[in-house]
């Protein structure tokens, strides 16, 4: 892949731009459209050595173009080739009605293909082109392809995927390998694209990259060279206080192993001081379970405001076994002068008062980290989480902007917005991190690298690639505990 360009994330909309001023700058874009189908031949045949029969079901777009290409390079390597088409080939336009004229091979009419054990399927029936639901006939060959257990080599996209948002748009293949051209697409990171899409080759077809760079924007795959220019780095003159105070809220006294495991967490990122902020009910509970963190009894919105005169206590995560209710909304709003990961049941406890939070943090830099599951984005953001159109993405970004907050939702494809548009996709997380308490233990990770003075997007976006990084280093079986001493900065 080229170094470039390796996080960028193209849309299909801005990759037709990419493709439409590539040819404006006098291109030939037949030659892209050749290396694209030589680079797929070239996988499948290093895929598959083995294969029977290559079977290259081809679209009616430029997507059924690579098909053509890719079916010639295959039986010019001297392998056993079929080709089935969607769509009277007459009908193609330019470029893919050139590669079909290259190509040779007799064809049959998709409907014709019947699977034969060891044959290899060349997915080039839709591509960047897909915008409604696929035809019968495909969704057909997709079910007989699925039951035969054909494996499925996709160009660009398997079809049927929707590649700005990763849904399935009627059925789409489920792919081992996906070659794509340039960049990656939303659809190859977000779920359930990434799912079907196999392994993902990005090959460069040879577009000049400050043409692809023209339509590049902000949204990009999550890797440390997004944030790592920011991240804390502890010298000779560094000591405890140099490194941040991170405050964790902690619950009742039966709701506190929440809030520890965020400290613990906190700490092992390398905040220099952490303190539990703990009901004095449930200050022995604590204490009992604490060594490096430090307690402190704050029971009520006063108790909170002396705390505060403290300005060395910098940053706070507030929500993991708090509780719902009034007296979490009054200490989270206490906090909109501070840097701040709020989470779990200080999420819910805005669910009906969703504004209040954001015009509380409204004004400044940035400074709130909102980090909702699935379920808790819904509770703050219900017009945006039923909206069908719009992806991961688009729906990140618009609740960072409506909430002046950095953005964390999370899932196996966890997505970070801020609201100057920066976003990014994380892909390096574990399944096995869908376990009790690793949502309390990222809250902490990002509140340690705020009170360490990281800026809050990049804060967020390196807490979710830490913790994805621990969970793959902890493996499978993992606690939020054993996730704690698998942290590595
Ligand atoms: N990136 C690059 O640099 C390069 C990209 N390249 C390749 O180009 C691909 C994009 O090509 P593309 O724009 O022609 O779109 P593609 O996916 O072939 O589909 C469009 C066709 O499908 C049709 N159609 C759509 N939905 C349908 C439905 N549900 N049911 C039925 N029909 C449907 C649609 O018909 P229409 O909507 O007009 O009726 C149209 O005929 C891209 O994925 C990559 O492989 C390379 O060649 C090299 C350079
Ligand atoms: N299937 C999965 N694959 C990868 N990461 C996941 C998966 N499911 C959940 N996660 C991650 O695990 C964490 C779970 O957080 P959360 O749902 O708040 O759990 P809890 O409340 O138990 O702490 C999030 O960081 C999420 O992105
Ligand atoms: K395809």
């Amino acid at each position: 892949m080229n170094k470039d360009c390796e996080n960028w994330l193209l849309t299909p909309a801005a990759m037709g731009r990419v493709d439409d001023a590539a040819a404006r700058s006098g291109m030939n874009s037949y030659g892209l459209m050749e290396k694209a189908g030589q680079a797929v031949s070239a996988a499948a045949l290093r895929l598959f050595p083995g294969a029977r029969r290559f079977v290259v079901l081809s679209g009616p777009g430029n997507n059924g173009g690579d098909g053509y290409v890719t079916a010639r390079a295959l039986s010019e390597a001297g392998a056993a080739v079929s080709i089935f088409r969607l769509g009277d080939p007459s009908r193609l336009k330019g470029d893919a009605a050139t590669a079909f004229a290259h190509c040779l091979l007799d064809g049959d009419d998709l409907d014709a293909y019947q699977p034969w054990a060891g044959d290899v399927v060349v997915d080039a029936i839709f591509g960047a082109g897909l915008d409604r639901p696929v035809p019968d006939t495909v969704r057909h060959v997709i079910e007989r392809v699925n039951v035969a257990s054909i494996p499925v080599i996709a160009v660009d996209l398997p079809s049927g995927l929707d590649g700005r948002t990763g849904r399935v748009l009627g059925a789409a293949f489920t792919a081992v390998h996906t070659v794509t051209f340039m960049t990656r697409k939303p659809a190859h990171v977000l779920l359930p694209g990434r799912r079907l899409c196999g392994s993902v080759e990005v090959y460069d077809i040879g577009v000049p990259m400050r043409i692809v760079a023209g339509e590049a924007g902000c949204v990009r795959v999550n890797s440390p060279s997004e944030w790592q220019y920011e991240f804390p780095s502890e010298g000779l003159e560094s000591h405890k206080f140099s490194r941040g105070h991170l405050t964790v809220f902690s619950g009742p006294a039966a709701a506190t192993g929440a809030a520890r495991l965020s400290a613990a967490a906190g700490l092992r990122i390398g905040a220099g001081l952490v303190t539990l902020a703990s009901p004095t009910a449930a200050l022995e509970t604590n204490a009992a379970q604490l060594t490096a963190v430090m307690l402190k009894a704050i029971d009520n919105p006063s108790d909170l405001a002396v705390y505060l005169d403290d300005p060395r206590h910098n940053a706070f995560v507030i929500g993991p076994g708090f509780g719902i209710g009034e007296r979490t909304r009054a200490f989270a709003l206490a906090l909109k002068d501070r840097l701040v990961v709020l989470d779990a049941d200080a999420i819910t406890s805005f669910r009906d008062e969703p504004n209040a939070l954001f015009n509380a943090f409204s004004g400044g830099d940035f400074r709130l980290v909102l980090t909702p599951h699935e379920g808790e984005f819904a509770r703050l953001f219900p017009d945006l989480a039923t909206d069908e159109r719009q992806s991961k993405i688009e729906r990140a970004l618009a609740a960072a902007v409506r909430a002046h907050a950095v953005i964390v939702y999370k899932g196996a494809d966890t997505v970070i917005a801020a609201p100057d548009g920066r976003v990014l996709v994380n892909d390096n997380a574990p399944a096995w991190l869908a376990t009790a308490g690793s949502g309390d233990v990222l809250a902490g990770m990002i509140g340690g690298l705020l009170a360490q003075g990281m800026p809050a997007f990049e804060a967020a976006a390196a807490g979710v690639f830490l913790h994805g990084k621990a969970g793959t280093a902890a493996g499978r079986g993992l606690t939020s505990e054993h996730l704690i001493t698998s942290i590595e900065r």
